[in-house]
């Protein structure tokens, strides 16, 4: 049974979504917040996920009261390194690499659109290179001038692919509130995967919430089912 509109592309985020890397910025923003004895909290985590960095670095300095310490560049020069280290350790979401290979298998055109620019998208990917060659193309934050919560990567990823895909047949799939309402801004469908810790409110503008990929089930999107 559909769950929606019958989709012909989907188009999926990368942090948190397909990559385990959510957990780093977390590591490594309490490590930063910690010397200003300031705990790093998911309500704050929350506002930042899914922002590409230097509007992420603006929010966690705002809602901190940091700004006459540390500037959003300053404090992005203190993560970098740290996350550099932790960065080429990433892990699959569990169900990530079946989902994929199933579109890649069915000839479903797939994108994605990660908020990390083109250099942290390298480094976190780089164990799992030939599963990201089955994109058919990528947008990274670093080539939109507008980050989500605006649309503007998915509407750039739906016009990326051959033929460009009309906004109501992709389906997106993503992990964070900012990112869900980028999708919907875009005209898209949205399937989010949440961190278990956000509100079944954060969730609300989704079309679906899944509690993994594995839970997925293509056919409700007009797509091919997993075999049985
Ligand atoms: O858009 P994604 O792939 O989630 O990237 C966001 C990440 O750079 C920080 O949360
Ligand atoms: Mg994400």
């Amino acid at each position: 049974m559909a769950a929606g509109k019958a989709c012909t592309a989907v188009i999926f985020d990368m942090d948190g979504l397909l990559l385990n890397t959510e957990v780093f910025y977390t590591i490594v923003q309490e490590q930063c917040l910690r010397r200003f004895g300031i705990s790093f909290t998911f309500e704050l985590k929350k506002k930042m996920m899914g922002k590409k960095a230097l509007d992420a670095a603006k929010v966690l300095i705002e809602e901190t009261g940091l700004q006459s310490r540390l500037t959003p560049e300053e404090f992005l020069q203190e993560r970098e390194a740290k996350l550099d280290l932790l960065f080429p350790t990433a892990e699959l979401m569990p169900g990530a690499e079946r989902l994929l290979w199933h579109l890649h298998t069915h000839s479903v055109p797939f994108a994605l659109a990660t908020s990390s620019h083109e250099r942290h998208y390298a480094v976190k990917t780089q164990r799992h290179i030939e599963l990201f060659s089955l994109f058919s193309h990528r947008v990274t934050g670093d080539q939109v001038a507008r980050g989500k919560p605006e649309p503007d990567i998915f509407l750039a990823a739906a016009a990326g692919f051959s033929p460009p895909v009309p906004a109501d047949r992709c389906l997106v799939f993503e992990d964070a509130p900012t990112g869900v309402v980028a999708a919907k801004a875009a005209g898209m469908s949205v399937v989010m995967v949440p961190d278990p810790q956000l509100d079944a409110a954060e969730a609300a503008q989704a079309d679906d919430v899944l509690g993994s990929l594995e839970d997925f089930q293509p056919e409700r999107w007009g797509l091919p089912p997993f075999p049985a």
